[in-house]
């Protein structure tokens, strides 16, 4: 078997009498995205700058492609692309120059020029890097950790801020690398992001790992009925004619009353479900429009594994 590209054994990273990482764990193959999901504090970056050697954890251990991310640094370091959450480009470099610069200490780089177009920065080219727009800076810092292509790469929330052009390019780029071999590991608050280019996401909450597998395997089995209505419906009544209790929410948009009836049942809802909430909308003279079967999806998961509650 493949030796995975990363592999985080029982980690543990304190700051102070703060413990950021407790105890976390998980595996990162080739050739695949993970995401690493969490809310703000969770200890996501702290992971991150430990796999690159920025950071020493004070427990457990990290192998980057089988080596040690401080002992082994000057071997891993042309193997390994790097983009960290702000900054990493001096402010006075032109973006063009810079990133040739960056291209010119590999073997093989990717053309600097095309990397450029491919992320709409050719016009910004003779910019320097402090007149560039939080966007494009960003774009740049992508570039560099990408030009040298890496064997595996850390991209700490790449799309925060993007606009939605920039951001698709961003994806455009991420799944040609995945395609190519290289083994991205990102962070993300945007759970499309995850879902959409994620082979396996790893959810992690005050610093380990509260569940984690494709987002296939994570929104498995979980379905809610969903219908709106322009005036308010009996929600007790309707949640007492389910068969299993079941559970029946509601919010109110754009003047309209929007439900979401889920089953505490193991399995998910099935067709008669479906069929009960139908039926009680009919006998209740109730007009349900848009009436769907909802997949849930990882932000469900992600709000149910990580709880609602506000974080520093
Ligand atoms: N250099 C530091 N000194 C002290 N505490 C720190 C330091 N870096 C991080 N922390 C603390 O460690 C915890 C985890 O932070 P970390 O940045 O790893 O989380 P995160 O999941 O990346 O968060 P975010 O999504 O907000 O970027 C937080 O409580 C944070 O305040």
């Amino acid at each position: 078997m493949d030796t995975p590209a990363l592999e985080v054994v029982d980690l543990v990273k304190r700051y102070g009498a703060t413990t950021a990482v407790t105890g976390l764990s998980f595996t990162a193959r080739r050739g695949a995205v993970t995401a690493l999901l969490g809310p703000n504090g969770a200890g996501k970056t702290s992971t991150i700058e430990i796999c690159e050697g920025f950071r020493h954890a004070d427990g457990g251990s990290v192998r980057v492609l089988g080596r040690d991310p401080v002992t082994d640094a000057a071997e891993l370091k042309p193997r390994v692309g790097v983009m960290p959450q702000s900054g990493g480009v001096p402010t006075g470099a032109r973006a063009a120059e810079w990133l040739r610069l960056m291209a010119s200490f590999h073997a093989h780089p990717i053309d600097p020029d095309l990397l450029l177009e491919r992320l709409g920065l050719t016009s910004a080219g003779r910019t320097p890097f402090r007149r560039l727009s939080g966007g494009q800076q960003q774009r740049l810092s992508l570039a560099c950790a990408v030009v040298g292509r890496p064997e595996i790469v850390f991209l700490d929330e790449p799309t925060a801020g993007l606009d939605p052009q920039a951001r698709m390019a961003t994806w455009d780029l991420v799944s040609a690398l995945r395609a190519a071999g290289v083994a991205v590991i990102l962070t993300t608050h945007h759970m499309e992001e995850a879902e959409r280019l994620a082979d396996h996401v790893v959810i992690i909450d005050h610093g380990s790992v509260v569940t984690e597998g494709t987002p296939a395997e994570l929104t498995r089995g979980r379905r809610d009925v969903c219908f709106s209505t322009e005036t308010p419906i009996d929600s007790e009544a309707l949640r007492a004619a389910l068969p299993d209790g079941g559970e029946v929410t509601s919010i109110v948009a754009g003047g309209r009353h929007e439900y979401t009836v889920a089953t505490h049942a193991a399995e998910a809802p099935g067709p008669e479900f479906l069929a009960t909430v139908a039926a009680w909308c009919a006998s209740a003279g109730v007009l349900a429009e848009d009436l769907r079967v909802r997949r849930r999806t990882l932000e469900d998961v992600f709000l149910e594994t990580t709880g609602r509650e506000l974080r520093d």
